[in-house]
C-alpha cells in the first residue's frame, strides 16, 4: 500500500481587520492569516473518517473569535495565541503553523473631527510564521516588497568574463532591490521571556536600511550581507536572516544619436528579467533553519 507523506491542512488567507475605538480615536490592526495544522491525520486520507478533524470552517471561525477576544497587539502574539489554542485544545493536532501578513494603514492628519481615516502605505508588507508543537516554538518575521534605491555608490566591475559576456563594467550604477526578507527569533520556548515584536521589528527594518544606504556596495552580495550582519550584531534576539533580493537594472540609456551625452542621469528601469540574490546571514554556531526558498513563506 502506497505510504501516506507530510500532510497538513486549515484554512488559507483569513482577511481579518481589527478596529479599536479609543473614543473618537481608532486604531487598524489588517491581517491576512492562514492556519496550517497537522498531526493524526492518517484515517480522514486513508479510510475518509473524519473523526480527528477540526473542519477548515473552524479554524477560521477561531482566526476572528480570536480577534475578539485576545485583540491583535502583534500578528506574532495574535500567531501564538492560535498555534497554542489548536495544539493544546485538540489531542489529534501535534503542530501549528500560522502565517500571517500585515498590511499597514496610517492615520491621515487633517483638521476636521474624529481620528477615523486612514491611508493604506504603500511601502512593505509585514509578515510573520509561527510554528508550535507542543514544546517549542519557531518564530519567523518578516517583510516583502521594501524597495530601496540607491542612486550612486555602487559599482560592479571585475567578474568573470567568457566568450558570453557582454556587461561593461560599472564605476558608478544605480542599485535597486525590493527587500524580501525573513528573520528567525532565538525565542523557543515559554520559560523564556516573549521579545517585544514590534520594536524588534521597526529596529530590524532600521537596520536594513541604514545598512543599504550606508554600504558603499561593490555587489548586490556584498550589500546583503552588510544588512544581514548588522541586524544580527545588533540583534540579540535574532539568530538568522535570509534575502532574496532582486537586482532592479537601471541601464544607462544611449542618448548619442541624438547628440546628446548622458552624464549617469537618464536611465531605463527594465522590469525583467532580473538579477536574484539570495543569501542567509547567521550568528556563529547556530543551526540554518530558514528554507532556501522564501517564495512560499
Ligand atoms: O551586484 C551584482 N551582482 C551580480 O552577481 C551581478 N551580475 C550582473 O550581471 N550584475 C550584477 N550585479
Amino acid at each position: 500500500m502506497p505510504i501516506l507523506g507530510q500532510n497538513q491542512y486549515g484554512k488559507a488567507e483569513n482577511r481579518v481587520v481589527r478596529i479599536t475605538r479609543d473614543g473618537a480615536t481608532h486604531h487598524i490592526k489588517d491581517l491576512n492569516v492562514s492556519v496550517s495544522l497537522s498531526g493524526d491525520m492518517e484515517e480522514v486520507h486513508l479510510s475518509g473518517s473524519n473523526t480527528n478533524v477540526l473542519p477548515t470552517d473552524t479554524t477560521k471561525n477561531t482566526v476572528y473569535a480570536f480577534a475578539k477576544e485576545h485583540g491583535i497587539e502583534s500578528a506574532e502574539q495574535f500567531g501564538i495565541h492560535l498555534a497554542r489554542h489548536f495544539v493544546t485544545s485538540q489531542p489529534a493536532i501535534h503542530r501549528a503553523r500560522i502565517r500571517i501578513e500585515e498590511y499597514s494603514w496610517e492615520r491621515i492628519e487633517h483638521s476636521g473631527k474624529g481620528a477615523h481615516s486612514f491611508v493604506r502605505t504603500g511601502q512593505e508588507t509585514r509578515l510573520a510564521q509561527i510554528t508550535y508543537d507542543g514544546s517549542a516554538w519557531e518564530v519567523v518575521s518578516g517583510l516583502k516588497d521594501l524597495t530601496v534605491m540607491n542612486s550612486t555608490d555602487s559599482e560592479f566591475w571585475g567578474y568573470v568574463k567568457d566568450k558570453y559576456t557582454t556587461l561593461p563594467e560599472a564605476h558608478d550604477r544605480i542599485l535597486a532591490t525590493d527587500v524580501s526578507a525573513r528573520w528567525r527569533f532565538n525565542w523557543t520556548d515559554d520559560e523564556q521571556p516573549t521579545p517585544t515584536w514590534d520594536t524588534s521589528y521597526a529596529q530590524v527594518k532600521q537596520h536594513m536600511l541604514e545598512a543599504f544606504a550606508e554600504t558603499y556596495s561593490l555587489s548586490l552580495q556584498q550589500t546583503l550581507y552588510a544588512m544581514g550582519a548588522r541586524i544580527i550584531d545588533h540583534r540579540s534576539e535574532i539568530d538568522e536572516v535570509r534575502f532574496s533580493l532582486p537586482n532592479k537594472h537601471h541601464f544607462l540609456v544611449d542618448l548619442a544619436p541624438f547628440g546628446l551625452k548622458n552624464d549617469n542621469e537618464v536611465y531605463f528601469a527594465a522590469d525583467r528579467p532580473y538579477g536574484l540574490i539570495e543569501a542567509t546571514v547567521l550568528r556563529d554556531g547556530v543551526e540554518a533553519l530558514i528554507p532556501a526558498d522564501l517564495t512560499n513563506l
